[in-house]
């Protein structure tokens, strides 16, 4: 009886092996409807641990590249995951079909353990939170907003020019990928919170020095929280911590820096007295607003943390403030010294760029004579003047300050992608680096040509346009592209109106592998010449 009963639990223990093993190997690798599409990797039928080594190596992105070149538009990375490089199959079927984003956003993008619209997974969720803010950040808002007139002249006379005509007058070289993206924080968060509330990183430098590094020092442990969050979890529970606890204490500081600034602004709300157009905080009294009229009863949406909530939608609104000016500093900071970088090797680009910005009216012209007004050209002239344009625009496909992967689910459905039928919960994703290196749509695409947006046939231009992904696309594009392209255009014209500049010194200026990105290097020093 005793031996039946053993063999019995033998073959039980047996079966279950076999099925385990016909459920996580055979299966995935033999039946499932992915196992037709090329692998990245031979154990990609069945493993996900090859996609997690060159995500955690920080190969990522070139790989991804690579390997659509051998392979074709769609690439299987994992059991359930995919990647395609393709605008017909990719970017219009996923993104401007609306697929969903998955806990990728949720584990690395909430602040204050309350979710945003960057982070928010539910669409209905995250239409209801862009229709609140979509208005203050459309072009036409932005560029007749008088806090972005009365911060700009600020931004670019008070505090950048100076800094480069004292450069310029000593012939010191400046760093700028820190100076850059202390710029594109105060280029943003003045409109943000108005010019007082707002930071002022351009000037102070020590300020900067501190979130910046703050920022960026959590990095090496982003995959971690990002893709391996139960591991991190599991082995928190023994004490053992994967993560340090200055990453999370870094993230505290940081989150605690930005909720001084949102109390202030909200006290300068509720105060109800008169805020001058410069004060104004935009987006951040956009959101208040739209919450109170949207929730009338001012309930707590989504935080956890109800016993601190001060006033209403305390955390819910620093949750996306946060997001807001951190997805700003790094991407227009990174694209702004690669501007630089180009630029200073090609005396002759700049004197072409010179050329078409001494056309504005009034150029912007610096220093401005003692008692004399400061006029800002029209926005609308800035951002439509070409050659400009086309360096920002090369700068972006070249240098892509998000190359990384924008993952997405395939919806309850399924879908067909490039002739495969693909199930419902599938991790699908296209990446801006593969895209922008499409040799037939980018001739010579490791080549930095601007002339390629000004110079090519009106179908070219339009295919290019298509496949450029810069601010992905769809319904979770990029809410602040028009702000960016702003701040970033009012930089360089204000800069080549004034100055020349010659390389000093820099760093490795190749790209980062990760899902944002700039010089691995991390310094570019440039000396400014003035005109
Ligand atoms: C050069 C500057 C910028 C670049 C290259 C850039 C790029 C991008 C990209 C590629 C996405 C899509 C990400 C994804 O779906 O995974 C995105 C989304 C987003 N960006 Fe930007 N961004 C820039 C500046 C800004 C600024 C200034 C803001 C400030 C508001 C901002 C806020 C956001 C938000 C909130 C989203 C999420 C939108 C949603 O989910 O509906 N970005 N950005």
């Amino acid at each position: 009886m005793a031996v039946a009963a053993g063999l019995l639990s033998l073959i039980a223990l047996f079966g279950s092996v076999l099925a385990l093993i016909f459920r996580f190997i055979i299966h995935p690798a033999f039946f499932s409807p992915l196992s037709k599409i090329p692998a990245g990797h031979w154990t990609a039928h069945f493993s996900p641990l090859w996609i997690l080594y060159i995500r955690w190596s920080q190969q990522e992105n070139a790989t991804i590249l690579q390997l659509h070149e051998k392979y074709g538009e769609i690439l299987r990375l994992g059991p359930n995951e995919l990647s395609v490089n393709s605008y017909k199959e990719g970017l219009k079927k996923i993104y401007l079909g609306g697929f969903p984003k998955n806990d990728f956003y949720k584990n690395r993008f909430t602040n204050y353990e309350t979710t945003n619209m960057f982070s928010m997974t539910n669409s209905k969720e995250h239409s209801d939170r862009k229709r609140m803010l979509s208005h203050v950040y459309s072009k036409s808002y932005v560029l007749t907003s008088p806090t972005t007139k009365a911060a700009t002249k600020a931004l670019l006379y008070d505090r950048l020019l100076p800094i480069l005509e004292e450069s310029s007058r000593e012939n010191k070289p400046l760093e700028l990928l820190e100076l850059m993206s202390g710029y594109s924080m105060d280029g943003f968060m003045t409109y943000q919170f108005g010019l007082s509330l707002g930071t002022n990183f351009t000037q102070n430098a020590e300020e900067r020095k501190w979130y910046l590094t703050q920022f960026f020092k959590r990095r090496p442990y982003l995959f971690f929280i990002t893709d391996t969050p139960r591991i991190v979890e599991f082995f928190a529970r023994f004490g053992i911590r994967i993560v340090p606890k200055w990453v999370d204490e870094a993230t505290d500081d940081l989150e605690s820096w930005q909720l001084k600034i949102c109390d202030k602004a909200e006290s300068m709300l509720s105060s109800n007295e008169k805020i001058q157009d410069a004060e104004y905080p935009v987006i951040y009294a956009q959101e208040r607003l739209a919450l109170r009229k949207a929730y009338p009863k001012m309930s707590v949406l989504n935080t956890p943390r109800k016993s601190t909530q001060t006033y209403p939608f305390r955390y819910e609104i620093a949750s996306d403030m946060y997001d807001h000016n951190a997805a700003a500093h790094e991407t227009s900071g990174d694209t702004l010294t690669y501007v630089h970088y180009e630029l200073a090797s090609r005396p002759a680009l700049q004197q072409l760029l010179r050329e078409e910005l001494m056309a504005l009216d009034p150029p912007l012209l610096y220093p401005v004579e003692a008692g004399s007004e400061i006029v800002l050209p029209d926005f609308k002239a800035v951002d439509g003047l070409p050659l400009l344009d086309a360096i920002v625009m090369e700068t972006l496909r070249l240098w892509v300050a998000v190359p990384g992967r924008q993952p997405r689910v395939t919806p309850d459905t399924g879908c067909t992608i490039a002739g495969y039928d693909i199930p419902p919960g599938v991790l699908i994703q296209c990446y801006a680096y593969a895209l922008h290196r499409n040799p037939e749509v980018f001739p010579e695409p490791e080549v930095w040509k601007p002339e390629r947006w000004i110079k090519s046939s009106p179908e070219h231009l339009a295919e290019m346009k298509r496949w450029f992904w810069a601010f992905g696309s769809g319904g979770r594009m990029c809410i602040g592209n028009n702000i960016a392209m702003h701040s970033m255009k009012h930089a360089i014209a204000a800069t080549y109106t004034n100055y020349t500049s010659t390389i000093h010194e820099h760093g490795d200026m190749s790209l980062v592998d990760g899902f944002t990105a700039g010089p691995k290097g991390n310094r570019l020093n440039v000396v400014f010449h003035h005109v």
